[in-house]
């Protein structure tokens, strides 16, 4: 009989953990490669697991694939790890007597980084590892501890258009009944049926608790039986080890629980041991499956309010209407907020429409421009928009720095993938990078949803005006209005670019841009020297200042107070040439100069009420 009709009648046990048995061996240890080096360790693994009850073993291959196998230096010894660890099972199960399936297990790759594989690597990969299983004589298939659906989904296909042989897919959960995408576990689980997985399930990550509350929410489905695999427990971290607690009794008490909800294929992951095994074969082993059960409805948002305290309209409706100034004057370097505030309470006073804060802009430490922004809008009700990068977070502290953001009143936020460490002063220090740009601004749309990463109710819905980045000086104009196009289809509301410097880009970049729904704020920075010029020339990627610039710096020579009229001077005629394009501007101050964009923006305004003016002569 094979795996399947056996599934028909009654309920299987599966094996438990095999990596956290392996510890002993340490744990930053190829675990499959113990497959050519303690082949007698890895069977008695599997016979302690068979006399325990199991009857379905897996093979020790959850890593042995081409990407986590090269992290060893062990990918040429791929084929010999995999054969090996069926043998290895195979005797195992002919020692014994008893008749175990024997499944081949492949884990998955992607974690909550989705980018750091392609789809098609993980094919690739996949493809490799199930070609060498297949040329063994195994009764099925495991794919397990996938956090990644899409993930689970490619590779499943591939295993379904490869063999008829039994395919269970377990998935690793996010949290109880939600996946890390947001997917419901039910969904999820009848797309693998839908996909032609033979069993359905979930393992790792969570202990049995959760795991059981997870089941509660998903019904019986018409062909695949559903699987569970929990951990010992929730993990602990002691001296570098996950360690796992809980006793046999209670498995033997979980077991009976997870019958309740269907789980006809029930074994350990992490943590757990033959003891766990044994306890839930003497639970459940001698009882029939269920047929029917109740299904749970996951909780479900409702009367979720907006807590609009931002009585002023969003910026990026503000822009569409009519003309707007936002002016970056970046987080000092060292402590002491007086130029800052100085410069901050200035601006107020010449009616710009926002500050800007960057969020330590060229990987450097800045104060934090939470605390900028706290301080400005308590001192001089002036806007706060908050740069937002991807650099410094991972994805819980992105979260929690949103929530207290909405917290704090602060609606605007520019959402950037952040300058790369190693540009900064502390290029050793790692870039999170959990998320890209186009990630964090779906997360923040997610967020006025009131959903979090993972779909779970916030409690509010938050009402983030989400601006995006613009390089306009790149090779390729027409890329990077696709970018652009891409950063709207994730939910940015508006754009804010790079600095320009010529005239005729300003044109170029409106003409490559009209067609967009979004409002883009042009960068415009004053420059102060001549050597911040050809710094700027020379070093800044992408940005060229034209020769007829470049030699008014030039002519200023040493002069400082010349220099910066000559700045002023080029950024107003910049200004002319945006003002009946663009009707936002978005001013850059350099080195904290305040005083440059205090008259820039000045400049802005008083255009406006000329054109004003001369509109009301007119009529
Ligand atoms: C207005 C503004 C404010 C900024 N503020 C900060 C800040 O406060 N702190 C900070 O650390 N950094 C800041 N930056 C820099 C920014 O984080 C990025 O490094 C860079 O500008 C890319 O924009 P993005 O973050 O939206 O990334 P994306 O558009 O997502 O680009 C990500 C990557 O793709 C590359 N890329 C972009 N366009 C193209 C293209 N056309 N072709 C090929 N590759 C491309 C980029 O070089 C980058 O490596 C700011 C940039 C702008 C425009
Ligand atoms: N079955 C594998 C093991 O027990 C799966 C671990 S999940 C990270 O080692
Ligand atoms: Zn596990």
């Amino acid at each position: 009989m094979g795996l399947l009709e056996d599934l028909q009648n009654r309920i299987l046990i599966g094996d438990g953990a095999t990596g956290t048995l392996l510890y002993s061996y340490g744990v930053d240890r190829c675990f499959e490669e113990l497959n050519l080096s303690k082949p007698e360790e890895i069977k008695q693994i599997h016979s302690a697991y068979i006399d325990a009850g199991a009857n379905v073993i897996q093979t020790n291959t959850y890593g042995a694939n081409y990407i986590k196998l090269s992290r060893y230096g062990l990918e040429d010894e791929m084929k010999n790890i995999n054969i090996k660890a069926v043998q290895i099972a195979k005797e195992a199960v002919k020692t014994n007597g008893s008749q175990p399936y024997v499944i081949g297990t492949i884990g998955g790759i992607r974690s909550i980084r989705k980018s750091a594989y392609t789809l098609d690597e993980i094919k690739r990969n996949f493809r490799e590892q199930l070609y060498l299983l297949l040329s063994e004589d195994l009764d099925g298939f495991i794919l397990e501890t996938y956090y990644d659906l899409e993930e689970l989904k490619a590779v499943l296909q591939i295993a379904r258009k490869e063999t008829e042989l039994p395919i269970i897919t377990n998935v690793s959960l996010h949290e109880q009944g939600v996946l890390q995408d947001g997917t419901l576990l039910a969904d999820a689980l009848k797309e693998l049926e839908d996909l032609g997985a033979d069993v359905v399930g979930i393992n790792c990550r969570l202990g049995p608790y959760h795991m059981l509350q997870s089941l509660e929410q998903v019904p019986l489905l018409k062909k695949a039986y559903l699987s569970v695999y929990p951990n010992g427990s929730l993990p602990s971290y002691e001296n570098g080890r996950l360690v796992y607690e809980s006793d046999e009794q209670y498995f033997f008490e979980m077991a009976l629980k997870f019958r309740e909800q269907g789980a006809r294929l029930i074994g350990g992951c992490c943590g757990t041991t033959p003891k766990h095994i044994q306890a839930m074969a003497q639970a459940v082993s001698h009882l029939a499956p269920i047929t029917e059960k109740k299904v749970k409805t996951p909780d479900v948002k409702t009367n979720i309010e907006i807590h609009n305290r931002n009585a002023s309209p969003p910026l990026h409706e503000i822009v569409k209407t009519k003309r707007s100034i936002i002016v970056e004057l970046d987080p000092p370097k060292k402590l002491g907020m007086d130029k800052f505030l100085t410069g901050a309470k200035a601006l107020k006073n010449a009616g710009i429409d926002a500050i800007t804060l960057a969020d330590n802009s060229l990987a450097t430490p800045r104060i934090s421009n939470v605390a900028c922004a706290t301080l400005v809008h308590q001192k001089y009700n002036l806007r706060p928009l908050i740069h937002l990068t991807c650099r410094d977070r991972n994805l819980i502290g992105l979260q929690s720095h949103l929530m207290g953001l909405h917290t704090l009143g602060f609606h605007d936020i520019l959402a950037i993938t952040g300058d790369p460490s190693k540009i900064g002063d502390f290029p050793g220090a790692t870039s999170v990078y959990d998320l890209s740009s186009f990630d964090l601004i779906s997360l923040i749309k997610q967020f006025n949803e009131g959903m979090s990463y993972s779909g779970k109710p916030l409690g509010e819905k938050t009402n983030f005006s989400v601006a995006a980045a613009f390089n306009p000086n790149v090779r390729h104009l027409d890329k990077a209005v696709k970018r652009l196009e891409k950063k709207i289809a994730c939910g940015a509301d508006y754009f804010i670019t790079q600095p320009l410097y010529s005239e005729k880009q300003i044109e170029e970049v409106y003409e490559a841009t009209k067609h967009l729904p979004t409002p883009i704020y042009l960068g415009i920075m004053p420059l102060t020297s001549s050597r911040n010029a050809e710094f700027i020339h020379n070093e800044v990627p992408g940005i060229k200042l034209s020769n007829s610039i470049r030699s008014r710096m030039a002519e200023a020579g040493s002069d400082k107070e010349k220099a910066k009229r000559e700045g002023l001077a080029i950024a107003k005629s910049l200004i002319d040439a945006a003002f009946d394009l663009f009707n936002g501007i978005y001013l850059i101050t350099p080195f904290l100069q305040y005083e440059l964009t205090v008259e820039l923006t000045k400049y802005v305004h008083e255009k406006e009420k000329a054109k004003l003016e001369r509109k009301i002569s007119h009529v």
